[in-house]
């Protein structure tokens, strides 16, 4: 395993700082920092409208959508064809979400943004529906996300976690704190099923990325 050397920080900060967002990302942003609401960063954003034209999901779910930051990025580089599903449980960081989509001039009809705490809501969401499923609610419940992500998700379906590296605590073993040891599980949980295709991305957060494969296709390499 590669220890983390000047040269290699050197590489990994200028991978975070090579993105160049859209001016219009900037105005989400400050509207999530005033409501005081963590957002995906840069090169999570990126990479998430990657995994969407490479993917070409026709239903997203997100869940912890906040003011919208990986909303936006997800609907704004698909065709009208693709419906958001998106949970956010604080009214008011859905109303932020809502003005946003306006703003951006995106139709209402591409994101159904439900008001509700997620665990309410996931068990409603039908089997095998969505090609693409983001969780990013905080670690406390992420298990449970995770389980009905692989529920929600059909074949060729991606399960992404953000904020995997929880504040930078997964590494290190001796942190035992509540949302690491659950993040931790629910990584594991995602890595050891033989049906999933995973990889964490070295984001600032931490991206972690699992599709799943055909049934067919046996076990994983
Ligand atoms: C980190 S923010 C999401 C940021 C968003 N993914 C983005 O990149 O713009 C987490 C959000 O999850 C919401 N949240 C927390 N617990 C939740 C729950 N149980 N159900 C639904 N939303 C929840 C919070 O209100 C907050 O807006």
């Amino acid at each position: 395993m590669p220890s983390m050397n000047p040269e290699l920080f050197a590489s990994w900060t200028y991978t975070q700082t090579h993105v160049n967002e859209p001016e219009h990302v900037a105005a989400v942003r400050e509207r999530a920092e005033d409501l005081g609401v963590r957002c995906i960063d840069p090169a999570g954003r990126s990479m998430l409208q990657m995994l969407c034209t490479l993917r070409q999901p026709r239903n997203i779910v997100e869940i912890g959508s906040g003011v919208g930051v990986a909303s936006l990025a997800m609907l704004e580089v698909m065709g009208s064809s693709v419906t958001l599903t998106a949970i956010e449980s604080d009214l008011e960081h859905a109303n932020a979400m809502r003005q946003g989509l306006r703003d951006s001039g995106i139709p209402s009809a591409r994101a159904r943004i439900i008001n509700e705490r997620a665990e309410n809501v996931l068990s409603r969401l039908a089997d095998h529906a969505y090609d693409m499923v983001l969780i990013d609610a905080g670690a406390e419940q992420l298990l449970e996300y995770v389980a009905e992500a692989k529920r929600l998700a059909g074949t060729g379906g991606v399960i992404i976690v953000n904020n995997a590296f929880d504040e930078h605590r997964l590494a290190k073993p001796a942190i035992r704190r509540n949302s690491t040891v659950m993040t931790r599980d629910a990584l594991r949980m995602l890595r050891e099923d033989p049906r999933l295709q995973t990889h964490l991305f070295p984001t600032e957060q931490g991206l972690f990325v699992a599709t799943v494969l055909p049934a067919k296709a046996g076990v994983k390499r």
